[in-house]
């Protein structure tokens, strides 16, 4: 067996990264490694495996990039499902850097997919779906973290506040000079990624945490809305029976739990009428973090706002992310062979470099006329984007099974075109 250096294959939200990285040296580089279901290998066995492998075969490696050339090597190829290279710590836009192993220490993370569904938690009485639990980290939930786009680096200053987080709580640092609460706010615009990113955190903590909990990670999801709509705002002893339920789950175990509320300024509008005693922020222990979501900042209760940690703005996608999201919805429509090319998108970046090099001929190059669309679709959500592929092909292609690049690019800009102009597009 043969194996190269650069034999990696960019994960779907890096897709062409290639050209343009730049050479960097940081402290410690993570790598997740997925065990196969009926895997029963030890972790530790396969950590040893894994930074053998690397410090032996490679030299370097691509930031958010997957390692394929494992299978050879007996334990490995016998018990790993995947192997990828996450973020490295202390830096703060690694989406495009190459890192030199020689400089690098390696935190290899170990971890095996609980394959149940959400399951789902009823008031019984009341017979209301009131919040859902996974296992984490869950199958369900695996590569979302890597499909969410965003401008800024909410995605690492979430990863390095728990990282802060945990060395102070290993410290025992005391909580009457400096306090933190482990409460996360996410807020903007609907349909721009809040609650999957709450999930896809969730789930990453989960796989990072993995060697401090024996009985690994949960997500409890409190279907706020259900629960304080007009008729259950009445019921403060719904509340309080879920909330008594999370502190159950909190106690039990040793086990790491994100509490995920969703459309937090139900519940804190309520709060006062409803809520005596059963302040979500009561449930946080050491075990625990919650992480909330808001369509509208200004109506959530300035007492919880106080309390969140972390207070992150979450926008509308910009062009640059507009186009990675569309780009990444073609890579897909590629893998399937519903669109069928030779061609390759360029990155964002080398697209942006091409269009502002070049005046002509725009119009003829798929990248190009992808920017061109990614220009149009300014304004839409994230969740509006992912479904224009799916509309495009639906409105202008349905009677066929493959398609040309070209034309599937005409189909989407004659979309963009349609939903850009609709006043129905959250
Ligand atoms: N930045 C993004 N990158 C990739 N996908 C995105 C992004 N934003 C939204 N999406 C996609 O849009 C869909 C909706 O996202 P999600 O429900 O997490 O948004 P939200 O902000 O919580 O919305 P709401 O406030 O309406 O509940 C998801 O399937 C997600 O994959």
């Amino acid at each position: 067996m043969e194996f190269f250096d650069m034999d990696i294959q960019p994960t779907k939200s890096n897709n062409n990264s290639t050209v343009t990285n730049s050479l960097r040296s940081n402290p410690i580089l993570h790598v997740e490694c997925c065990l196969k279901t009926q895997s029963t290998a030890e972790y530790e066995e396969i950590q040893e495996s894994v930074e053998k492998f690397l410090r032996e075969f490679k030299s370097s490696v691509l930031c958010y990039s997957e390692i394929t050339d494992f299978y050879d090597i007996p334990l490995l190829g016998e018990h790993l499902e995947n192997m990828k290279v996450a973020e490295a710590g202390g830096s703060s836009d690694d989406s495009e850097a190459i890192y030199i192993l020689d400089d690098v220490n390696l935190d290899i993370h170990v971890y095996q997919l609980e394959e149940d569904e959400a399951v789902d938690e009823f008031q019984e009485e009341e017979n209301v779906l009131a919040a859902n639990h996974w296992e984490l980290p869950s199958r369900a939930l695996e590569g979302l973290w890597d499909n969410l786009i965003f401008d800024n680096n909410v995605k690492t200053r979430l990863i390095e506040y728990v990282t802060t987080t945990m060395l102070f709580s290993d410290r025992d640092i005391n909580p009457n000079i400096i306090s933190w609460n482990r409460v996360v706010l996410l807020h903007g615009p609907p349909g721009t990624g809040k609650t999957s990113l709450c999930r896809a955190f969730a789930q990453k903590l989960a796989i990072r945490l993995v060697e401090r909990y024996n009985h690994g990670g949960k997500l409890l999801e409190i279907n706020s809305h259900s629960l304080f709509s007009k008729w259950f705002s009445e019921s403060g002893k719904l509340v309080q029976k879920l909330f008594q339920q999370i502190h159950d789950i909190i106690d039990e175990e040793d086990c790491f739990v994100c509490v995920l509320i969703d459309e937090i300024e139900s519940l804190t509008a309520s709060r006062k009428s409803s809520l005596s005693g059963a302040d979500p922020s009561d449930a946080v222990r050491k075990n625990v973090l919650i992480l909330a979501t808001s369509n509208i900042t200004e109506a959530i209760d300035v007492a919880f706002i106080d309390r969140a940690d972390i207070k992150q703005y979450i926008g509308l996608p910009s062009q640059k992310v507009i186009y990675t999201i569309l780009s990444s919805c073609i890579q897909e429509l590629i893998r399937v062979g519903i669109i069928s090319t030779e061609e390759t998108l360029l990155d964002w970046r080398a697209a942006e470099l091409y269009h502002d090099a070049t005046s002509n001929n725009h119009e003829v190059i798929p990248s190009m006329k992808l920017f061109e669309i990614s220009k149009k679709c300014q304004g839409m959500s994230g969740r509006v984007l992912r479904k224009l592929p799916f509309l495009a092909h639906a409105h202008f292609l349905q009677s066929r099974k493959t398609t040309k690049l070209s034309d599937f690019l005409d189909a989407l800009d004659k979309t963009a075109t349609e939903e850009s102009s609709s006043s129905f597009r959250t």
